[in-house]
């Protein structure tokens, strides 16, 4: 059993590193971890298609199904689970999130520059990935910032293993408040 408040949701905008860190902080705490965007691309293939064949909307209708039925599994119960970018701008995806531990992953564009320039993977950030990325955040950092019940700040160029603490320590913190 794990003394961390599971299942972890990481919540911020494209390549703050969520699906990096879900990853490594799993590991590290012998968590498991899903990647909404996985399990997406696995039941109905790659998200750049998906989008291009049926359009934005049917893949944030996906996307909350999914998220909806990773947070029912109790198989995930133990997880960090990390979701795409714009899947909590989904109202539905906002009630789901309700009563959960929500990280946002804040990040800035000096950041992201280097994992975002020249990028054709990702639909939302075209034909511009630097402009898309910036215009996005103005739209969506409110929300992430309402739904946060921590906020982890992932800028600079730091080392995974350091984020990873610091996501212990804020967790733990945030236990310790709670209890206090
Ligand atoms: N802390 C970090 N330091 C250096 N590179 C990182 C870090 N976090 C993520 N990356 C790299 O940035 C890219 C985007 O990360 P990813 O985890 O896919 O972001 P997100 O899931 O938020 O879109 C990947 O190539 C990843 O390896
Ligand atoms: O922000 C978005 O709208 C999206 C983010 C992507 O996930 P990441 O945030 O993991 O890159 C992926 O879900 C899709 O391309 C749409
Ligand atoms: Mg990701």
């Amino acid at each position: 059993m794990t003394s961390l408040p599971t299942p972890l949701v990481l919540i911020g905008p494209m390549a703050a590193g969520k699906s990096h860190l879900g990853h490594h902080f799993a590991k590290r705490y012998g968590l498991d971890f899903v990647d909404a965007d996985h399990v997406i691309e696995a039941q109905h293939g790659p998200i750049p298609a998906l989008f291009t064949a049926h359009g934005q909307q049917h893949f944030r209708d996906i996307e909350a199904g999914v998220v909806a039925d990773l947070l029912a599994d109790n198989r995930y119960w133990n997880a960090v689970i990390s979701l795409g970018g714009g899947a909590p701008m989904t109202p539905a995806v906002q009630e789901l999130l309700a009563g959960h531990t929500v990280i946002y992953l804040e990040v800035d564009e000096v950041t992201v520059r280097p994992r975002i320039t020249g990028n054709r993977t990702r639909p939302m950030l075209q034909p511009d990935p630097e402009r898309r990325w910036r215009e996005i955040l103005d739209e969506r950092r409110d929300t992430y910032e309402r739904l946060a019940t921590i906020r982890l700040d992932g800028t600079g160029h730091r080392r995974i293993g350091s984020l990873v603490q610091q996501l212990h320590k804020a967790l733990t913190e945030q236990r310790r408040d709670a209890t206090a």
